[in-house]
């Protein structure tokens, strides 16, 4: 194991019997996000970044399932986005063989560096692939307003919350044929859109952080639910944006 730790420290960086410890809420989380459909087929995830670890669920397994054994940890602190593949310095890899980190690692990495955030929450849920399906093929963005749930979704994922008269704009960015590619267009996005609080993917799902955990898990049902209306507005051929 390329870290610095010894195997028992490397150890207790995930087995712990606090169930706030980010190896066994991401574990829970995951069966959560699955029975929402949000991570169905091995899809979509959850990272979280608390102080100067990283933990990261495993690529391509059942997300339902993982256990915190399963957890890799990278230390925050790193020279370059830790794409799978490059040279990455784990604190924690899980002795499980055939386990490599999550694909969305990058793209996660772009949450924790871009906006400091604490967590990050990739979904293939339908309502986001189905809204991104039903804006015009060179749309830049979903704009919405007017919802009681955009209160509950803060200015850059991560600031004070939006008010029910703010519009809220997410980017949308093409989908690429790997995960890992969609990093430098969900940054440019992020640069151009500091005021959004997640990144939806043409074809694919979106990606949501927020301070902490909870707050990531809270603006995701937010967005889910404003993702979920709008496809049923524009199937109804009302206006997102606006009162009347
Ligand atoms: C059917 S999942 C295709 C890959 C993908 O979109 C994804 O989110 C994979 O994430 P993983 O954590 O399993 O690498
Ligand atoms: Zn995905």
């Amino acid at each position: 194991m390329p870290s610095k730790l010894t195997h028992e420290e490397a150890e207790a960086l995930v087995i712990s019997d606090d169930p706030e410890h980010p190896a066994n809420l991401i574990s829970e989380l995951c069966r959560d996000f699955y029975k929402l459909g949000w991570v169905t087929g091995t899809g979509g995830g959850i990272s979280i970044r608390q102080g100067e670890h990283v933990y990261l669920a495993p690529s391509g397994v059942q997300k339902e399932r993982i256990k915190p054994e399963h957890i890799f940890v990278l230390p925050f602190a790193q020279s370059s986005v830790p794409k799978p593949g490059s040279k990455r310095d784990f604190l924690r890899i899980p002795s499980k063989k055939g386990l490599s980190e999550s694909q969305c690692t990058p793209l996660f990495w772009n949450a924790f560096t871009m906006r400091q955030a604490g967590a990050c929450i990739h979904t293939h849920s339908q309502h986001a692939v189905m809204l991104t399906l039903l804006h015009p093929r060179d749309a830049q963005s979903f704009k919405i307003s007017h919802q009681e749930m955009i209160k509950g979704v803060r200015i850059g994922g991560v600031g004070k919350t939006l008010s029910f008269f703010n519009t809220l704009e997410i980017p949308i960015i093409d989908n690429t044929a790997v995960e890992e590619d969609l990093t430098e267009s969900m940054a440019a996005a992020m640069e151009e859109y500091p005021d959004a609080p997640a990144i939806l993917v043409r074809r694919h799902g979106v990606y949501v952080w927020g301070n902490t955990w909870e707050q990531a898990k809270t603006q995701s049902e937010c967005l889910d639910y404003l993702f979920e209306i709008a496809v049923k507005m524009l199937l109804a051929k009302l206006p997102l944006v606006g009162d009347n």
